[in-house]
């Protein structure tokens, strides 16, 4: 196997929340949703549970949890006490650390790991001791991928928006910091994921030109492409990128 085929899909499914509570019942039902994922091969299931609940519910969380067999990774703010409270009584396989902003939109930056790195390795014991893996989430700068192997994680989620934003117009361009965080990530001995904005586009390229990609989340494209080719066949699309 090379280490392409390694790559696991979790699939995010943020959105499917969104579409449910926007008229409050249970359709789409989330559970039965991530349940579909994993039958049509996805490897893991992520979450973004926000404060303000607007999508994913702190509920959900538990319910999934009890659930789902595949890869659980809960995504948020750990500057949130609730968050902490969350993940801690759901203890999933992963855990990815994302400094938003209350209110925020969408993720739009990594941690700075050098300015808050004993923050960071404060809390990420916490969840480590808990037996959690633990993520955290940069922007591809080596600086901030050195800095993030002092905090104790054992891995980081490159925040790929630029990544994809620049894709078409300059591919090799675009790619270029990610291949050197990746490359130091590997020399500091971090696992490495990815994600936000990849699509079928630029999901490929990504994968074959990122040594020790271990995982991927995408949720906003692979949602859209289903309503286009349905979730079982957008699902095995995604995997056929991720194979090279
Ligand atoms: C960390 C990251 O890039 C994604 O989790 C993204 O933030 C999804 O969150 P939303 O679905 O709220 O945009
Ligand atoms: N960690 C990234 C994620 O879970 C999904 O991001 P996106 O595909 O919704 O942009």
């Amino acid at each position: 196997m090379d280490q392409h085929s390694q790559t696991k899909l979790s699939v995010n499914i943020n959105k499917i929340a969104t579409l449910r509570n926007s008229r409050g019942g249970n359709n789409p039902d989330l559970v039965k949703t991530a349940l579909d994922c994993e039958s049509f091969g996805a490897q893991g299931i992520t979450v973004h549970p926000r404060p303000d609940e607007r999508h994913i519910r702190y509920q959900d969380v538990f319910d999934l949890k009890a659930a789902i067999s595949t890869e659980f990774n809960i995504e948020g703010n750990c500057q949130e006490e609730s968050f902490v409270q969350l993940v801690l009584a759901n203890k999933p396989a992963q855990v990815t650390l994302v400094p938003d902003a209350l209110g925020q939109i969408t993720s739009n930056h990594g941690w700075d790991t050098i300015k808050h790195g004993q923050y960071l390795k404060e809390i990420i014991a916490v969840f480590k001791d808990a037996g959690i893996r633990v993520s955290i989430f940069v922007d591809p700068d080596p600086r901030m991928v050195e800095a993030a192997a002092l905090t104790g994680t054992d891995r980081i989620e490159l925040y790929t928006e630029a990544y994809a934003k620049n894709y078409f117009v300059n591919k090799e361009l675009a790619i270029a910091p990610y291949i050197q965080a990746a490359r130091t990530a590997q020399q500091v001995s971090l696992g490495l994921n990815a994600g936000h904005d990849l699509d079928l586009h630029n999901l490929r390229y990504f994968a074959q030109n990122i040594p020790g990609l271990l995982e991927v989340s995408i949720g906003h494209a692979l949602i859209c492409d289903s309503l286009y080719f349905g979730l079982e066949a957008t699902i095995g699309r995604y995997l056929d990128q991720l194979r090279g």
